[in-house]
């Protein structure tokens, strides 16, 4: 675990899961007998029981996690912060309640499988380079969509990325302040944004963000073993 800086994770888990198709926000629903974000939560917790735990929720849900954690007797502490529009929007309103410095993970609520090898290498990164982004190699082969049709890419080339992507505080601060949300779908392309390199950290298949239908028959397997 690396220590010595202050470490936090932002959770966010203020989207509602169109994809899902469900009546609850997916990181609501429950996989082997609890709410996908209460497993994920624990994750963080398991990985060090001292990391400051913000939680970010849609802000007409409040009221609905604060009663999920009653009736599932869940103890973990941490702080719950209103959700914005979209993903950039919600990390910075969990950036807000970030202070001093340190090191910040950001995760995404509906990935309760990150494993806590995973989690600190990317601290470790993070401390001794300034980023560690969790990704994974594509197993299938990609193309690119050309205005003539589609051409194959070396898959060498690429990279899938997961959460946890953790940065020190003040470039992950300064990025969200001088980023525009609109063009960014995750950490590393907002603090790449302002010019700073990233690191990545090897993930795991395991690791799933879970986002469609099916991905809850691979969760009550994974939560299996
Ligand atoms: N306004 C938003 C949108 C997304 N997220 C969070 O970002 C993570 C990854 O987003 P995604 O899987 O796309 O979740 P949703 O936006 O909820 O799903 P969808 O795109 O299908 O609506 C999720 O934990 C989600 O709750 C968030 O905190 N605030
Ligand atoms: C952050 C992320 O999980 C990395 O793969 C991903 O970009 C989130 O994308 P989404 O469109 O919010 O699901």
């Amino acid at each position: 675990m690396a220590q010595q800086l202050p470490e936090y994770a932002i959770i966010v888990a203020g989207g509602s899961g169109s994809r899902m198709q469900h009546d609850v926000p997916k990181q609501f629903i429950p996989v082997a007998g609890k709410p996908i974000l209460m497993h994920t939560i624990e994750r963080f917790y398991n990985y060090n029981p001292t990391i400051r735990l913000i939680v970010v929720l849609p802000k007409e849900q409040l009221t609905t996690w604060r009663e999920l954690c009653k009736e599932y007797n869940f103890t973990v502490f941490h702080m719950m912060v209103p959700g914005g529009a979209t993903r950039f929007g919600s990390v910075k309103n969990g950036l807000d309640a970030v202070m001093g410095d340190g090191l910040i993970a950001v995760h995404d609520g509906v990935r309760p499988f990150v494993e806590t090898e995973t989690i600190e290498a990317a601290f470790e990164a993070a401390a001794n380079f300034g980023s560690g982004v969790v990704a994974v190699s594509p197993k299938d082969s990609i193309r690119e969509m050309t205005p003539e049709g589609s051409k194959a890419v070396p898959r060498a080339n690429y990279k899938l990325m997961q959460t946890p992507q953790v940065f020190k505080a003040g470039i992950l601060k300064k990025a969200y302040e001088q980023s525009e949300q609109d063009y960014f779908t995750d950490d590393a392309s907002v603090v790449e944004s302002i010019g700073e390199t990233i690191t990545l950290v090897e993930g795991s298949y395991r690791n799933i963000k879970i986002t469609t239908p099916e991905d809850l028959i691979l969760a009550e397997a994974f939560a299996k073993v």
